[in-house]
């Protein structure tokens, strides 16, 4: 089997005498969607920010395809295939949906944000923005005002941002929070899209989208993964309910 593309190994993050990562073991393999589920304050989002190099563990070590990246930066991480979105929408709210990605793209490619001025001009940006747009479905929708767009637009976009960096590993942090049902459905069909073109690690409390979307999923309880499996496999964990959701209640 080919080695993966993320191992995450005894990972360890202590906030005071919180211990918010709990020796984690965890991997995603290539053109897998692994998701994380868990409780609130389960340590999910402190899983993330480690990965990204925004927070520093106290013990274990983190391999991008094979590639130790404890102590890199987060832009050294993004440039070995790295992305994340974020659970509240991180985007430019005065400029258009096709310069936020445009954005990204020139960041890529590796000039700063201040030679913004210079990419309304520039073409080709604005055609490879527009292919982005195009997979997450906002192409209708790129010389509109970001603050002009519904919210599960804007997660749209910001999947659309994140695919500008061109990851081989997205990790996305609840991208169904707070949409409605029509929307959610729509997101699962981009994610399963893109399932051949980029691995995922998917947080997320909507288990729909869960057992939708995911080939293996693991489930984070007070720092600590308890269970990883295929979906029927934590679906019919007995451990898993009576922790996540408490005895009695049905993982649907
Ligand atoms: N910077 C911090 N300083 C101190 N404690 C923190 C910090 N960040 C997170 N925590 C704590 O660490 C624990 C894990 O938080 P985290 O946000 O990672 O959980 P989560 O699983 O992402 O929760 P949710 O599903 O609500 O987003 C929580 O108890 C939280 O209060």
């Amino acid at each position: 089997m080919s080695q993966p593309i993320l191992n995450v190994r005894g990972l360890v993050k202590r906030f005071g005498g919180l211990l918010a990562t709990d020796h984690v073991d965890i991997t995603v393999n290539p053109g897998e969607i692994h998701a994380l589920i868990g409780p609130n304050g389960a340590g999910k989002t402190t899983l993330i920010s480690q990965l990204m190099g925004e927070l520093k563990p106290n013990e274990g070590t983190i391999e991008i395809d094979g590639r130790t990246v404890d102590g890199m930066p987060t832009a050294r991480r993004v440039s070995l295939g790295l992305a994340r979105t974020f659970q509240i929408t991180c985007l430019l709210p005065d400029y258009t949906v096709r310069d936020n990605v445009a954005i990204a793209v020139q960041i890529r490619q590796g000039h700063s944000f201040r030679f913004w001025g210079d990419v309304r001009r520039e073409n080709a940006l604005a055609e490879e923005a527009s292919t982005y747009l195009g997979t997450v479905g906002l192409d209708g929708r790129a010389d509109e005002l970001v603050a002009n767009l519904s919210h599960g637009e804007q997660k749209q976009l910001e999947l659309a941002v994140a695919l500008a960096t061109k990851p081989r590993l997205l990790l996305l942090d609840e991208p169904m929070a707070g949409l409605g049902h029509v929307e959610s459905q729509q997101m699962i069909e981009i994610l399963s899209g893109l399932r051949s073109q980029v691995s995922m690690l998917l947080v997320e409390h909507d288990m729909e989208a869960v057992f939708a979307l995911a080939d293996r999923i693991s489930v984070l309880v007070y720092g600590r993964v308890i269970a990883t499996g295929t979906v029927d496999e934590i679906r019919d964990n007995p451990e898993v309910r009576t922790a996540y959701l408490g005895e009695g209640d049905e993982l649907c």
